[in-house]
């Protein structure tokens, strides 16, 4: 008999259902190494390529970059996690992601954190990030102990573009046609596990307690909800 001995799971959500925050816990406890689409997005963007700026309109305009490069640029990364368990944040967005990704690997678990959208509009107004890291923060929920600077580095923490109320009801329109039906694909896999409520620190300790159950020896789990 051969033993699993690594976990892949997928966090998926509506923009602002709270992945990245969610993700950071998930790390934390259970330490699987964690990529994030929109931040390598944000890398290239940063790195001011041509296809950078092929890719901040997309985004600035509320749209999904083309599958082919998204789906290339996360499976080139996950290539050199072939024995890592692994946390995949952002990707797949469309059942064309999900299928190139299942061409490559089995993925364990969906974690889906399903959000009402008006919560989703409340927090996205206020949500700072320090972009180099990916950290995230909220001047309500989790502000960072120096206003307007990363608590790591003491850098400037900025809004991001696609954050604009028009942008976001754009983005959450997108997401109803080209995200939701991937909650399907992987439920008719029996691999989906939807999270609801309004609130981060109430939904937590089910994610923790879901994925204490499993992540195989759960050897990982080294904090607590
Ligand atoms: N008020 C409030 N804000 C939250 C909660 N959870 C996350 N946030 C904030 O909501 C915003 C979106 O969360 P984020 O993790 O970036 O969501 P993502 O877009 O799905 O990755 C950020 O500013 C978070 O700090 C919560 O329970 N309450
Ligand atoms: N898998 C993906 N497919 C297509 N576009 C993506 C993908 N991941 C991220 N993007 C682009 O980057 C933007 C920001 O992504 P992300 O940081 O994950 O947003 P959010 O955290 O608000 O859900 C998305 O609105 C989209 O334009």
């Amino acid at each position: 008999m051969v033993l699993q001995t690594v976990f892949r799971a997928v966090i998926t959500g509506a923009p602002g259902s709270g992945k990245g925050t969610m993700s950071s816990r998930i790390v934390r406890s259970f330490g699987l190494k964690h990529l994030s689409s929109g931040d390598m997005l944000r890398a290239i963007i940063e790195a001011k390529t041509d296809l950078g700026v092929l890719m901040k309109s997309c985004i600035d305009q509320g749209q999904l970059v083309p599958d082919d490069v998204i789906s290339r640029l996360v499976l080139s990364s996950l290539r050199g996690l072939e024995q890592s368990s692994w946390l995949l944040d952002g990707f797949p967005r469309t059942v064309a992601q999900a299928e190139a990704l299942d061409s490559v690997y089995d993925v364990d678990s969906v974690i889906n954190l399903d959000v009402p959208f008006q919560t989703i509009r409340e927090r996205l107004t206020s949500r700072w990030v320090h972009l180099p890291s990916g950290r995230v923060y909220n001047i309500d929920f989790n502000p960072p102990k120096r206003p307007g600077l990363d608590d790591v580095t003491g850098e400037p923490l900025v809004q991001r573009d696609d954050d604009r109320p028009e942008t976001v009801s754009r983005r959450l329109k997108g997401y109803e046609r080209q995200t939701q039906p991937v909650l399907e694909y992987y439920r008719s896999k029996g691999v989906l596990e939807t999270f609801s409520g309004t609130e981060t620190n109430k939904i937590w300790p089910h994610v923790h307690a879901f994925l204490t159950r499993k992540i195989p020896g759960n050897q990982q789990a080294v904090g607590k909800a």
